[in-house]
């Protein structure tokens, strides 16, 4: 695809898509209480969809209709062994927290996905899971799909993960609703929760000490509507596209804030960017508000510690971001970059570096000095099938003089099938 490229301003509205974690979260939890759930908002990225159809084929009935999905929820005892195999596609979110609820089933099923998902490492979440009882097997001693599992019967467990990662707490969490008292997830730094508020908005209890997460299982969930808000992960390619294109301003409305998510608003703020928060509230659990950035003079900042969770998604699109600030940029404690849908260390490196830009990898994050001008002529980039690098890419594209075509451009649709139109839109 051919990307804009000597942009001269970005300006209007957008309301971004769903939050790809919470709509996840949504239809699982959805799937498993008593009763009907309404999830409005929700991303009907393919991620989320694989997530949908894992759980169709766990007998689960689920109505999709855009952006509204309703969870006839199985209730107790209520999810079927699959006739087919569960297929995650490219959700190492799906992948994990489906692992950890088919832990508690007392059925077999077998989990594969895509090329990504078959490099990325399972061994975090069926390790704890094996300690619970669950019986799983899989390529290199059950580190990589194809996996099978077979669940039921299990024991609780105190676990201290060595990684600050949702996917890994969440799964526990999940198993942990099944077994016969108090699971517990400690982490070396908080990772995002909206499992915890979600699992309460259904009426389940969660206690959090520090940084020592619990449930009591078993128990029983009631189906809830939901509203999801708008994905902060996808807002930040519009946040820096507007902190960075001349003469622009954009508003992102209903952008969700959780505390736990919004780690590139911090850095935005901290390197100097024009940017406002407005109408801040509550929906249901999470909160939301609208967000205006403009164009900005821009220092370099470090990045590191318990900053990383609250932005790991962001990465790409900060790494950009860097390129036209003032001074050096190091991103630093970010090694779990190396196993997301590519290894973004390394990816996030070769494709800027082809635009010009002035960064090198380090063995646990990045280095970028800037500020630098990008230029584009004749050039192909790729986004490697990574949709977070894809969407980076387009937005760099918009400061490169010159022309630039993106290769594997479709894969934005894992998180945000509207990026280029609403990108467009903006022109
Ligand atoms: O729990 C989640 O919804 C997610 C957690 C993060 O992964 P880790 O748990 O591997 O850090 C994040 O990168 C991913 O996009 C979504
Ligand atoms: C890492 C990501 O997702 P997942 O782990 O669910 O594939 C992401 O969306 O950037």
């Amino acid at each position: 695809m051919q990307l804009p490229t000597n942009v001269s301003s970005l300006r209007g509205m957008i309301e971004v898509p769903g939050d790809k974690s919470i709509s996840h979260r949504a239809v699982m939890l959805g799937a498993l209480a008593s009763g009907r759930t309404v999830i409005d908002h929700f991303l009907p990225g393919a991620d989320c969809l694989s997530t949908i159809d894992c759980f169709r084929k766990l007998g689960v009935d689920i109505r999709q209709d855009g952006t509204t999905v309703v969870v006839e929820g199985a209730g107790p005892g209520g999810l079927r062994e699959p006739a087919a195999v569960l297929d995650v596609g490219n959700s190492g979110t799906t992948a994990r927290l489906l692992l950890g609820i088919l832990a508690g089933q007392p059925f077999h099923a077998c989990l594969v996905g895509d090329e990504s998902i078959a490099k990325r490492p399972m061994g975090r979440v069926t390790k704890p899971l094996r300690e619970m009882g669950a019986r799983i097997d899989g390529r290199e001693g059950g580190n990589y799909t194809p996996l099978s599992i077979r669940g039921g019967a299990l024991r609780p467990l105190c676990y201290t993960s060595p990684v600050a990662s949702a996917q890994v707490k969440s799964a526990i969490l999940l198993a942990g609703l099944f077994a016969d008292g108090v699971t517990s997830v400690a982490e070396p730094h908080r990772s995002r929760d909206h499992t915890e508020r979600m699992v309460r908005l259904f009426g389940g209890e969660v206690n959090v000490d520090g940084l020592t997460v619990s449930v009591a299982g078993p128990q029983r969930l009631r189906g809830t509507h939901i509203y999801v808000p708008g994905d902060i992960s996808s807002a930040a390619f519009f946040l820096v596209a507007g902190a960075i294109v001349p003469n622009s301003e954009i508003t992102l409305k209903n952008v969700g804030l959780n505390p736990t998510r919004t780690g590139i608003i911090d850095v935005l703020t901290q390197m100097g960017a024009d940017i406002a928060i407005d109408n801040v509230r509550n929906e249901e659990t999470e909160p939301v508000g609208d967000i205006t950035v403009r164009t900005s003079t821009l220092r370099a900042v470090e990045i590191g510690g318990d900053l990383i969770p609250r932005l790991i998604d962001e990465i790409p699109i900060i790494a950009l971001l860097a390129t036209q600030a003032e001074g050096t940029t190091v991103i630093k404690d970010a090694s779990e970059l190396k196993v997301k849908e590519t290894n973004r260390i390394h990816t996030v490196v070769t494709e800027l570096k082809k635009l010009g830009a002035d960064i090198e990898a380090t063995d646990d994050g990045m280095m970028i000095r800037g500020k630098t001008p990008l230029y584009a002529d004749g050039i192909v980039v790729d986004s490697h099938g990574d949709h977070r690098i894809g969407m980076m890419l387009a937005v760099a594209a918009c400061i490169a003089k010159g022309t630039v075509r993106l290769e594997r451009s479709e894969a934005v649709a894992v998180s945000y099938p509207a990026f280029f139109a609403d990108l467009r839109s903006l022109l």
